[in-house]
């Protein structure tokens, strides 16, 4: 029997109503979230560890899932905060000499409730037309429980999200003799930004996303890095006052994703979500000043009005080929920029990773 026959049913019912059939892998029950699609066809162990999917049901356009296992060194944080998974199929037979186990392990491992077999092109068609939507999958009769199912799913936003995903003490991480300490503000970061600071000298403190900009003050950094995160950036209006005073305090920032989203927020920008986000690892954005075109990864829902910012405070640096949509931000009264892809890839192309260099030469100037 092929794995496209076999195993007990899971079904996915989506905010309109529509219900689609499929088999099931990871856990059993059922698991409510915002649908979004991402296009990557590689890293699907760092999407399931991204913490920006917290509260989602993630689908794979990519029609096969998993077929080079999953290991303990391609996490992107601790755990999997997303809510349920969606593919076309998974591999239970895959082969790559640092595999450690398979995908349907790993969600089993991570209490996660997943659904395979159903037509993920048809799936993202709803979303990409429609926009954004809530569903479930559930491992139970859909049928009777249709009506209260969709009551919740309905019903269901993300929620305290930042707060969900964020470490509770600072912790430290560096290599051999660092030149400058980077204060890392985790708002769900992911820990190739991390690496990729270490990596060019620097100690990194990793803070939790409540930690103030006084406390902050106090450590004496040479730069701070805002990462990136989950949820709707504008429902956050403490962190973004605190990010505000932080930005006051004349020490380099570099912000990715969430967090330049909640630096733009402290600087008078407005967000909006769009009808479907970018999520993916070939998504074309512009470098407005050396007129490039950079590949990027991305997984984001909102992005920042680029006409919300004000021309005095900060230029537009960076858009979206596709849909022009504000992808980075230099501002001009404070020091410090950011950026709505992600540098650190993970997967991705590492296109822009030239932007950690870019933050540790301004800390370099600074120092001196
Ligand atoms: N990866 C991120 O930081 C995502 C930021 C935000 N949660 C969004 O969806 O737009």
């Amino acid at each position: 029997m092929s794995l496209l026959e076999r195993g007990d049913n899971a079904y996915l019912l989506l905010a309109d109503g529509t219900i689609f059939e499929g088999l099931h892998f990871g856990v059993k029950g059922t698991a409510i979230g915002e649908v979004v699609f991402t296009t990557g066809m590689t890293a699907y162990q760092e999407t399931l560890t991204d913490p920006s999917y917290y509260g989602q049901l993630v689908t794979q356009t990519f029609p096969l899932i998993g077929n080079y296992g999953v290991n303990a060194a391609d996490s992107e944080s601790a755990r999997s905060y997303i809510h349920g998974y969606i593919v076309r199929e998974w591999c239970n037979t895959p082969s790559n000499f640092r595999m450690e186990g398979d995908i349907d392990g790993f969600l089993k491992e991570q209490n996660i409730v997943g659904i395979y077999n159903i037509d993920t092109r048809k799936l993202t068609r709803i979303i990409r037309e429609v926009g954004v939507m809530n569903g479930v999958i559930t491992t139970e009769d859909v049928y009777a429980k249709k009506e209260e199912l969709l009551e919740q799913v309905r019903n269901y936003t993300i929620q305290n999200a930042i707060l969900s995903v964020t470490g509770d003490e600072p912790r430290t991480y560096r290599e051999g003799t660092p030149k400058y300490k980077v204060a890392l503000y985790d708002f769900g970061y992911k820990r190739n930004i991390r690496n990729e600071l270490v990596k060019r000298g620097c100690e990194v403190v990793v803070l939790p996303a409540a930690t103030s900009a006084e406390e902050l003050k106090a450590m004496h950094v040479d730069g701070i890095m805002l990462s990136n995160g989950p949820g709707d950036p504008s429902e956050n209006q403490a962190i973004i006052d605190n990010v505000g005073e932080i930005a006051k305090l004349g020490i380099p920032i570099f912000g990715i994703c969430l967090g330049h989203q909640l630096l733009a927020l402290s600087q008078g920008c407005r967000t909006e979500k769009l009808k479907y986000g970018h999520r993916g690892a070939n998504q074309p954005v512009i470098d407005l000043n050396s007129h490039r075109t950079y590949v990027t990864s991305q997984n984001h829902g909102y992005a920042v009005v680029g006409e919300s910012l004000d021309p005095e405070v900060g230029t537009v640096s960076h858009i979206n080929a596709n849909d022009k949509t504000c992808e980075g931000i230099r501002y001009h009264k404070i020091n410090a920029f950011t950026v709505q892809f992600h540098p650190e890839a993970h997967g991705g192309p590492l296109d822009t990773a030239y932007l950690f260099d870019e933050f540790v030469a301004v800390m370099e100037k600074e120092k001196k």
